[in-house]
């Protein structure tokens, strides 16, 4: 019996369903445009893809389309929830007070909560009988000790509005820091551990000896790090500023911010795929040529200052979309990290290029840099079998 992985956005819904004890997805793919003319559905089976058309479809119609097309019904649902707030440690079984929790938490992540949640309901509502299990991105880092999560601010905001840093991709960062001792053998208790998860969502997590001691991201998935269409820092007062210097509401500069900056916004609206970037500045283009750079010089940054959190450097590990597939950023970015003791291997970084994976630094290199293909799905899959076993 199968599991079946939901990641909803508010306009998509990714999924995958997991064979029992299989690492790879047999079925997987994308309902994408949501609620919209342009909305459809792109599966993926046996390597080969298949698109229809599911004009004005909603996240319900797009499910049950997806579930007519499964070979089976699952033995369980499992759903990624990016914010958990400070109440979910572990995956749940989700209950009527599990959704009232994570409905709790939507005005800290109004991005991203109530897609999943509108993935939680539509499945409830269309399979009651289905265990159903919530896996968060926020759980991996409720180990930050206070002084890695708390804002220098009064304390009524943290007392009151729950304002503190929570960090997300925990499911990654806690998979691959796995994976990669599985890997290379080394003791994960007795490691200090920088990872860097670079996908369209961007994130940098210190996991010293094991867990968690502080991240990239904060209170919402915007703070830290330049990613495909969101800031990353910006000075906290830049809303004032343009409220008054450019007349733009709140709501304006939020949407600019998470949706129109990062790579998009550099590379004057040209991209926010790597992809695309690369080719652009191998012709000559400067804007995204300097959005490779500023990416490249703040991840950088963002890597040496959790140094500090976890006292030196072991294992340094890319992954998500650009870490695991471009070997241009990740020595660029090893490079100015060469005085915590990484020695790019050229040969080998480059041939860890396209989905594969392996150590990039010299045998000699006093710390190990390496790329790891990061398993959320799967990793969800797992966490949902053993939730409903237990
Ligand atoms: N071959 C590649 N070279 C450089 N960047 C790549 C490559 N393949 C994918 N990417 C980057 O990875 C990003 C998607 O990463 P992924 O981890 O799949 O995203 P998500 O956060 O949506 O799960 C793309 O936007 C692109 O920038
Ligand atoms: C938390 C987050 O940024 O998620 P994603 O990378 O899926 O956008
Ligand atoms: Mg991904």
């Amino acid at each position: 019996m199968s599991i079946l992985v939901l990641n909803s956005g508010s306009s998509s819904l990714k999924f995958a369903i997991f064979p029992e004890g299989q690492e790879d997805a047999s079925v997987e793919g994308i309902a994408e445009q949501l609620n919209s003319d342009a909305a459809q559905v792109v599966i993926k089976r046996d390597g080969k893809k298949s698109e229809t058309a599911l004009s004005g479809a909603d996240h319900k119609q797009a499910l049950q389309f997806i579930l007519e097309q499964l070979p089976e019904t699952p033995r369980a649902v499992g759903h990624r929830i990016v914010h958990g707030g400070e109440h979910f440690t572990e995956p749940a079984l989700v209950t009527s007070k599990v959704i009232d929790e994570i409905r709790a938490t939507v005005p800290l992540a109004p991005l991203h909560n109530p897609g999943s949640l509108l993935g939680i309901e539509t499945m409830v509502e269309l399979y009651p009988e289905l265990p159903q299990v919530t896996v968060f991105d926020t759980a991996f880092h409720q180990t930050l000790p206070e002084f890695a999560y708390r804002y220098a601010l009064p304390e009524k905001c943290y007392r009151d509005y729950s304002v503190r840093r929570y960090g997300f991709h925990g499911t990654s960062h806690s998979y691959v820091s796995k994976a990669a001792a599985a890997e290379l053998g080394f003791d994960l208790e007795n490691s200090r551990v920088l990872v860097a998860h670079l996908g369209n969502g961007a994130s940098t997590c210190a996991v010293l000896n094991g867990k968690s001691v502080d991240t990239s991201m904060g209170l919402t998935p915007l703070e830290g790090l330049v990613m495909g269409t969101r800031s990353g820092d910006v000075d906290p007062s830049l809303h004032q500023y343009l409220a008054t210097a450019a007349g733009m509401s709140l709501e304006e500069i939020n949407n600019m911010l998470n949706k129109e900056s990062g790579l998009l916004g550099l590379s004057q609206g040209a991209s926010n795929d790597m992809r695309t970037l690369r080719g652009l500045a191998s012709e000559g283009n400067q804007p995204a040529a300097l959005a490779i750079e500023i990416f490249c010089y703040r991840l950088a940054k963002s890597l040496a200052a959790l140094c500090v959190a976890t006292g030196g450097l072991d294992y340094l590990i890319f992954t998500g979309g650009i870490g695991e597939n471009d070997p241009a950023i990740r020595e660029r970015v090893t490079e100015k990290l060469a005085f915590l003791g990484l020695e790019i291997d050229a040969d080998a970084n480059a041939n860890h290029g396209e989905n594969n994976h392996g150590i990039i630094t010299t045998a000699d290199s006093p710390a190990t840099a390496l790329t790891i293909c990061t398993k959320e799905e799967f990793m969800i899959a797992q966490l949902t079998a053993q939730t409903i076993s237990k």
